[in-house]
C-alpha cells in the first residue's frame, strides 16, 4: 500500500474508487466502507482511502492504521490534514478538482452523515448529484449500529476511556493493542517483584485508564499470556511517561530489544500507590491469579 501525506497538491490517479472520512480508528462502520472500495478493484480501480483531518491523539497510530488498511487490500492511503486551503474549499470544488480532476474517481463510498467542504456543506446527496453529471457512482451506506447506538469514533473513544476492552474489541473488530521494542526499565522488577517487559507507547496514541489489564503479548514467533500495568508506577517513585509493563506467564527469556505487540483483553483494577513493595507484590500475585483464571475459563 502506498501512503501519502498531502502537503499541497493531490497526486494524479488514473482510475480510483474512494472512501472519504476521518478514519481515526478503523471501526466496523469504516470497515464496511473500505470493503466497498476494495470490491471496485475488480473494475480496474485503485482502492483509495482519503482520510481528512487528524486529531492530536488518535485511536490508532499512523503505523497501525497503515497496516490494517494494507491487510484489507487498500492500494493508497491519502492523509489530508485540514489545512486552511482544504477547510475553505467549497464542497463543489472539492468534488470537481480533487475527486474528479486529481483522483479520476469512478466510485465513492461514504456514510450517510458524512459532510465535507467549506462550512461542511457537502453532503452524500451532493456527491450523488455530481456523480450523475460527471459519471461516477456514489454509494451511501447507513451507519452500522450497536443496538440503538451508531458505531462511531466517539463511541470507540468513550469505551477506551472507560477501559472497556471487550467493547473496544467489539466495535473495532480487533483488540486494543500497544506495540514497540522491549526497553530496559530500572531493573527492579525481577529483583523485588516480577520481571516485566517494558514498552513506551507513542504520546499521540489514546490510552485506556492507568491500571492493570489481562493481555496477550505477541513476539515475532511466539505469544505469551500475562498481566500488564499501564501507568506511572507511583509506588516506586513514579515515571513522567506512561509505561506499558507486562509480566508474562510461563516465560523466562531475555526479551530486551525484541518487537512486541500487547493485545488488551480485560481491565482488572486501577493503578494504585501502595505503602510498601511487599503490599504491591502481594497485589501482583492476586492479579496474576485472576489473569490465569481468565485464560483457563475461555
Ligand atoms: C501487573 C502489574 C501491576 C502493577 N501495578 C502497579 C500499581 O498498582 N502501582 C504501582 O505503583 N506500580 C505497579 N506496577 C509497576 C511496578 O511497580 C513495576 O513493575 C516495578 O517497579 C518494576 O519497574 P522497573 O521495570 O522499572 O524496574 C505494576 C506492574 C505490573 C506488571
Ligand atoms: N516472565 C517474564 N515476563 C516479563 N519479562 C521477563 C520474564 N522473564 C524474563 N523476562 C525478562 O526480564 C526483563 C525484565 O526484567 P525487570 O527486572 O523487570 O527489568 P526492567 O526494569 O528492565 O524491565 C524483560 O525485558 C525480559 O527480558
Amino acid at each position: 500500500m502506498e501512503y501519502l501525506r498531502i502537503e499541497n497538491d493531490f497526486p494524479r490517479i488514473s482510475h480510483s474508487a474512494v472512501t472519504l472520512g476521518k478514519f481515526d480508528g478503523i471501526h466496523r462502520g469504516h470497515q464496511k466502507l473500505v470493503e466497498k472500495i476494495i470490491e471496485q478493484k475488480q473494475e480496474g480501480a485503485q482502492a483509495v482511502v482519503l482520510a481528512l483531518g487528524t486529531a492530536s491523539r488518535t485511536i490508532l497510530t499512523k503505523e497501525e492504521r497503515c497496516r490494517i488498511l494494507e491487510e484489507m487490500g487498500v492500494d493508497i492511503l491519502l492523509e489530508c490534514p485540514l489545512t486552511e486551503k482544504i477547510r475553505h474549499m467549497k464542497a463543489e470544488n472539492f468534488i470537481k478538482e480533487i475527486l474528479i480532476g486529481d483522483l479520476q474517481v469512478s466510485y465513492v463510498a461514504v456514510g450517510e452523515d458524512f459532510r465535507f467542504g467549506y462550512e461542511r456543506k457537502g453532503t452524500p446527496a451532493m456527491l450523488k448529484e455530481f456523480g450523475k453529471k460527471y459519471g461516477f457512482h456514489t454509494e451511501v451506506l447507513p451507519k452500522k449500529m450497536d443496538g440503538r447506538r451508531k458505531i462511531s469514533s466517539t463511541f470507540v473513544r468513550e469505551e477506551l476511556n472507560r477501559g472497556n476492552m471487550e467493547k473496544f474489541r467489539f466495535l473495532m473488530g480487533t483488540d486494543f493493542s500497544v506495540e514497540g521494542i522491549v526497553e530496559h526499565g530500572r531493573g527492579m522488577g525481577h529483583k523485588y517483584l516480577l520481571p516485566t517487559t517494558n514498552l513506551i507507547p507513542p504520546v499521540e496514541k489514546l490510552m485506556p485508564p492507568n491500571g492493570v489489564y489481562i493481555t496477550v503479548s505477541h513476539f515475532r514467533d511466539r505469544s505469551y499470556q500475562g498481566i500488564t500495568n499501564v501507568g506511572h508506577k507511583p509506588t516506586v517513585g513514579g515515571e513522567k511517561f506512561i509505561g506499558v509493563e507486562t509480566y508474562l506467564f510461563d516465560c523466562n527469556e531475555d526479551l530486551y530489544g525484541e518487537y512486541c505487540k500487547v493485545d488488551f483483553k480485560k481491565f482488572l483494577r486501577p493503578e494504585q500507590k501502595f505503602s510498601s513493595l511487599e503490599a504491591l507484590k502481594a497485589q501482583l500475585e492476586r492479579d496474576a491469579v485472576k489473569g490465569q483464571e481468565y485464560f483457563e475459563t475461555l
